[in-house]
C-alpha cells in the first residue's frame, strides 16, 4: 500500500487506506499513523480504499472513495458499488459475519456498563437476509444540482443528492416494480420536484408499504398542492391506472393508492390532506393469529417475517419470570404503536394498558383489539410521561412494564416516574443501543439490573439491530 509521511498528510491528499473495522454505526475506518480515518462508502475489513483526505468536525475522513482491493469479498456485493445508499453498510459481509459483528458490538457495549453476570443469548436471525423491508420511503430530487428529476434515496452522507435504486436488495421485486414505474412516471409528467430552499415544486416522496402475510400493498404518493385542478385530475388518473396495470408477483395486490398533500416546510413525510385514489387507506397484517390494521402513518416493524421472533422473545421473557402470576397481572405496554405487543400479551395477562403518542395509531390499536375480540387491552393517546398520571388517578398499577421506546429511548424523566411502580421486572425492547445503555444505567441507579437479553436482527445488511432485555429489581 502506498503510504504517506505523517507530516505530508494534509487536506486534499490522495490516500490509500486498509480498513480495520466497522464501528457500531456501521461506519468503516482504518488507521494512518495511529489516526483513525473514516471512509464515506460501505466497505469491509481488509479491503483497501483510495480517497481524498479531509478533516470534518474534528474527524479524519476520506471522501470520493473507491475500493481498490476487495480482499476476496467481491462476490458478496449486496448493492450497486457506485450507489452506496440504503444503509447497506454490511453489504460485503456474509449474513453470519454480519450477525456476529452486530451482536458483538452490543455485547461489548453492555459489558462496558454492566459489572454483574447476565445471560447474553444466541442472536436471533432474520427470517430473510435480504428483500425483507415492508416499507420504503423514497424522495424526489436530482442526482446533482440542476439535474433532471429522479426518484430514489438520499446518497450516503448527502443532504441533497438523490440516487436511483433500481434493484436495491432491501426491497422485494414487487416494490422494485412499483418504484421503477413511479420513477419513470414522474419524469414523463414534466412536473418538477419540491425544492426545499425556495419551496417550489410538486413531487416530494413516495411511500410503499405492504402487509406481508395478507399480500396487500399500499402506494402513497406525497406532493405539494402546487398544481392546477385539471392537471391534478389527469395526474391522479394516469398514476392510478399505471399502478393497477402492473403485474405483481406472489399473489400480492395493490389494495390502496393514496395521494397525500404536504406543503409543510419540514422534510418529514407529513399528511396535511389526502385523497384515496383507489381501494383502502389501511393495510391489515396478520401476526400471532391476530389482525392488525395499520394506517399509512403509524409505526409497524419493518421486517414482517421476523417480527414474530421479536415479539415471541417478549412473550417468552414474560412467561418465564419467576413468581409472576401472569394470568393475574396488569401489564403496561408503553410506546405501544398500533398495540401489537399489548394485544399479543393480552392473551396471557389479566389486563393490558398501552400508551402511544400518535393518536391515529391508538385509534387503530383499539380498533384492532375489537377486531380480535380482545376485551382486556386498552390503549390511550399521549406522551408516556404525562399519561401515566391518568392511570395513577384511576388506581391502575402495573405488575410488569414492557417498554418499546423510539430511538430517543425512555429518558431520565420518564424512568424516574416508572420506577415508582416498584415492579419486580421490566422488559425493554430497544432499537438504539446508545439510548439503551443510558437508560440501563439510569434504571441501575434505582436497583434494576439486566438479567438476560437477546439481540434480534430485524435489519440485515444495515448497522441496526433490536435488543430485548429482561430487567429485575434487586435488593441493595
Ligand atoms: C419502536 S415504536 C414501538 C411500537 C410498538 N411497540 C410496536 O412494536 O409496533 C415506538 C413508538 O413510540 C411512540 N412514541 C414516541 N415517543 C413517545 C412518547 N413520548 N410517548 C408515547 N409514545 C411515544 C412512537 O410513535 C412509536 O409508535
Amino acid at each position: 500500500m502506498k503510504k504517506m509521511e505523517k507530516k505530508s498528510l494534509k487536506k486534499g491528499d490522495l490516500l490509500q487506506l486498509k480498513i480495520t473495522n466497522l464501528d457500531t454505526k456501521g461506519r468503516a475506518y482504518g488507521f494512518f499513523d495511529e489516526n483513525k480515518i473514516y471512509v464515506n462508502i460501505n466497505v469491509a475489513e481488509n479491503q483497501v480504499v483510495e480517497g481524498i483526505f479531509v478533516k470534518r468536525r474534528k474527524k479524519f475522513e476520506l471522501i470520493h472513495c473507491k475500493i481498490i482491493n476487495f480482499a476476496g469479498r467481491q462476490n458478496a456485493i449486496y448493492d450497486n458499488i457506485e450507489r452506496q445508499n440504503g444503509g447497506c453498510n454490511y453489504q460485503y459481509y456474509t449474513y453470519d459475519e454480519q450477525l456476529e459483528i452486530k451482536a458483538g458490538h452490543i455485547k461489548k457495549e453492555l459489558d462496558r456498563i454492566i459489572k454483574h453476570d447476565y445471560i447474553f443469548e444466541e442472536p436471533v436471525r432474520s427470517v430473510k437476509p435480504d428483500k425483507y423491508r415492508n416499507k420504503m420511503e423514497f424522495s424526489f430530487g436530482n442526482a446533482e444540482k440542476g439535474g433532471p428529476i429522479i426518484l430514489g434515496l438520499h446518497k450516503q452522507n448527502s443532504f441533497h443528492d438523490i440516487v436511483e435504486v433500481d434493484g436495491l436488495k432491501l426491497m422485494d421485486d414487487n416494490f422494485n416494480k412499483i418504484y421503477v414505474f413511479c420513477n419513470e412516471f414522474c419524469k414523463k409528467t414534466g412536473f418538477d420536484f419540491y425544492h426545499r430552499l425556495d419551496h417550489i415544486g410538486f413531487f416530494r416522496n413516495l411511500v410503499i408499504r405492504k402487509a406481508e402475510f395478507t399480500k396487500q400493498i399500499l402506494v402513497n404518493i406525497v406532493t405539494t398542492t402546487q398544481i392546477s385542478e385539471m392537471e391534478k385530475e389527469n395526474f391522479q388518473k394516469e398514476f392510478k391506472e399505471g399502478l393497477l396495470a402492473l403485474n405483481l408477483n406472489d399473489g400480492f395486490k395493490i389494495t390502496g393508492i393514496l395521494h397525500t398533500f404536504n406543503d409543510n416546510f419540514s422534510d418529514m413525510v407529513i399528511s396535511e390532506s389526502e385523497t384515496i385514489l383507489y381501494g383502502e387507506r389501511d393495510l391489515t397484517e396478520e401476526i400471532f393469529g391476530l389482525k392488525f390494521k395499520i394506517s399509512p402513518y403509524s409505526f409497524f416493524q419493518t421486517n414482517s417475517r421476523t417480527v414474530e421472533k421479536l415479539y415471541g422473545k417478549v412473550l417468552t421473557y414474560l412467561e418465564e419470570i419467576e413468581n409472576l402470576k401472569i394470568h393475574e397481572a396488569t401489564v403496561f405496554d408503553l410506546f405501544s404503536g398500533t398495540g401489537t405487543i399489548g394485544q399479543i400479551v393480552s392473551k396471557k395477562a389479566k389486563q393490558v394498558y398501552g400508551i402511544e403518542l400518535v393518536p391515529e395509531a391508538v385509534e387503530k390499536a383499539n380498533e384492532n383489539a375489537k377486531l380480535n375480540n380482545i376485551q382486556n387491552a386498552h390503549f390511550i393517546a399521549g406522551d408516556v410521561f404525562e399519561k401515566l398520571d391518568e392511570f395513577d388517578n384511576d388506581g391502575i398499577n402495573p405488575n410488569i412494564l414492557i417498554l418499546d421506546p423510539p430511538r430517543a429511548g425512555v429518558g431520565e424523566k420518564t424512568i424516574t416516574k416508572l420506577v415508582k411502580y416498584d415492579t419486580k421486572n421490566i422488559i425493554y425492547v430497544s432499537c438504539n443501543p446508545k439510548t439503551l445503555m443510558t437508560d440501563l444505567m439510569k434504571f441501575g441507579e434505582f436497583g434494576y439490573r439486566l438479567v438476560r437479553c437477546s439481540v434480534v436482527d430485524m435489519f440485515p445488511v444495515t448497522p441496526h439491530i433490536e435488543v430485548v432485555g429482561l430487567l429485575e429489581k434487586y435488593d441493595f
